[in-house]
């Protein structure tokens, strides 16, 4: 439907019925004349739109919303295109679509409004611009006002309930922004990484250097070394401190959801829960930090994705052709050896040297026994802190007997000997006894594994196993430590044991008893 202003058409017949001696044409213009003049007075308030989307004309009625829309005089208004002066109008969608929008609510700072948007064509059909008609009203200031301004009395508590709805929305919409802008903000410091040693001061000077850089950092190193603390900690001290540190697990993300997980999903590109569209990670991350964990992890289809996002700080979401660009700075971490994995073509060597512009290696544990003392005492005092528990103190022959274990799980491994223990014991000073009770971090005996203790039968007398199952014993017995170590978590079990996790999986399904581990 469209209002035109000139068409003959469709009241032909009118031709033959001239009453004051007036053609067609004369009475087809005076019905125009007389309807827009109609429309104008009855309405709450009207515009007039050109084909460039510039107000040309507003009715006396329209007036009085200009001040909520933050105009003086009507000389401001008219003349300006009108997706500038009125927030959220689709007047615009409708002289370039050329469908009208009959009847419509639209919200924003003036109010709410029952609206009707039409396009205007000219004898040829073609849209030469639009009339918009606000119907009814409901200003934002006057939640139930009388005469003119207020609607007609059936629809008016269907339009104060929607402007009510959708301050609650806006509400909502603004809490969850604030709750999402606390959540990323970085948990750690770079002084919360602790340690004196060479070594750790090392990695604390490399950390403030790359947070004076916008380049992307690589941060290597074993399991639970504090790669994750560091990042948090370089973001921090970045100029990009204030915006949103994102940061994804690629290990713990299956390969087939990790393309939207980066990219997000356009709206309608998948039926069902995402049919809405999704954001990704990057977008999530404009203006801040990308924290991209365990970047080995990542396959080798998505790695060329990957490069061109960091190449032209753009990308597709998945679903859709439109490019968006953002500013993201990249740290990543992985504790495999990427140099290795790009010698056997496992990872890509362009993207390796894109991401190691500013790598940082995180020594292991036993590399800096020296801070064992400090990292165990901030260890103890989080975990108080965090448990509600008392803090507890470490007696000398424990720190010593802590010193002489090889902590393969690293930190990570020492905060959950901690925890544990102090879980176990009601004592404020820990004494080396009390961590003989939880399981050593050296290499457990068979006799510890339960369901593969072998008889304690002498060696000349017990059968030589197969050769296969004994390979498989050792195999059952090294997943079992490393589960145990990571409390049961496979993602950094598979790391200690260096298999993908899939590789885990397979080999969890032959001893369903070790799955509940
Ligand atoms: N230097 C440190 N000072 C204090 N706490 C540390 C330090 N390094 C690590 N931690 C603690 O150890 C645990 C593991 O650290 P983090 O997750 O940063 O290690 P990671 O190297 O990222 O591990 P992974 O490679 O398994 O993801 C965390 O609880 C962290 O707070």
């Amino acid at each position: 439907m469209s209002f035109a202003m000139h068409a003959l058409s469709p009241l032909q017949p009118i031709s033959s019925v001239q009453p004051q001696g007036l053609d067609a044409q004369s009475v087809l213009r005076l019905a125009a004349h007389t309807l827009f003049e109609q429309l104008a007075a009855a309405a709450q308030g009207m515009l007039v739109l050109d084909r460039e989307h510039r107000v040309v004309w507003i009715s006396e009625g329209y007036k009085r919303f200009l001040p909520a829309l933050g105009f003086d005089s009507d000389a401001d208004f008219v003349g300006r295109k009108v997706e500038e002066v009125v927030p959220g109008t689709l007047l615009a969608e409708v002289i370039d679509t050329g469908r009208p929008i009959l009847v419509d609510l639209l919200s924003n700072k003036a109010g709410t409004f029952l609206v009707s948007r039409l396009p205007l064509r000219d004898e040829a059909g073609e849209v030469i611009g639009a009339l918009g008609l606000v119907l009814l009203d409901q200003p934002q200031s006057e939640p139930s006002p009388g005469g003119r301004g207020t609607s007609g009395p059936t629809l008016q508590p269907l339009i104060q309930k929607f402007a009510r709805l959708q301050q609650e929305l806006e509400e909502a919409r603004r809490q969850l922004a604030a709750e999402t802008a606390r959540n990323r903000r970085p948990k750690h410091t770079i002084t919360s990484f602790i340690g004196a040693s060479p070594a750790a001061l090392e990695v604390k000077r490399q950390a403030r250097r790359a947070a004076q850089t916008d380049a992307n950092v690589l941060l290597l190193g074993e399991t639970g070394t504090g790669k994750e603390l560091l990042a948090h900690g370089i973001h921090a001290a970045s100029a990009r401190a204030q915006r949103a540190l994102v940061s994804i697990n690629i290990a713990a993300v299956p390969d087939t959801l990790l393309e939207a997980e980066f990219f997000g999903v356009a709206p309608g590109a998948y039926t069902g829960a995402d049919r809405r569209g999704r954001e990704g990670k990057f977008a999530l991350a404009d203006g801040g930090t990308l924290f991209l964990d365990e970047i080995g992890d990542m396959p080798l289809a998505l790695q060329s994705k990957l490069l061109r996002v960091l190449q032209e700080q753009e990308f597709e979401p998945l679903g859709s052709n439109e490019v968006r660009r953002v500013d993201v700075r990249v740290i990543a971490a992985t504790s495999r050896d990427l140099g290795a994995m790009v010698a056997r073509g496992e990872f890509r060597a362009d993207l390796y040297y894109r991401l190691n512009v500013l790598p940082i290696r995180l020594p292991a544990l036993r590399e800096r026994m020296e801070d064992l003392e400090a990292l165990a005492d901030a260890l103890l005092e989080d975990i108080a802190r965090r448990s509600g528990m008392p803090q507890r103190q470490l007696a000398p022959e424990a720190l010593d007997w802590l010193a002489r274990q090889a902590w393969p799980g690293n930190i990570r491994e020492l905060r959950n000997r901690l925890e544990q223990v102090s879980l176990m014991s009601d004592e404020l000073l820990l004494l080396a006894e009390h961590f003989g009770a939880v399981q050593p971090t050296a290499p457990a005996p068979l006799a510890a594994l339960p369901a593969c203790t072998p008889e304690p039968v002498a060696e000349q007398q017990r059968p030589l196993q197969p050769l296969p199952d004994q390979i498989a014993q050792l195999e059952r017995e090294a997943i079992a430590r490393a589960l145990r170590m990571t409390q049961g978590n496979r993602v950094a079990a598979a790391r200690l044991l260096q298999i993908s996790r899939a590789s885990l999986y397979e080999r969890l399904t032959r001893w369903p008893d070790l799955q509940q581990a």
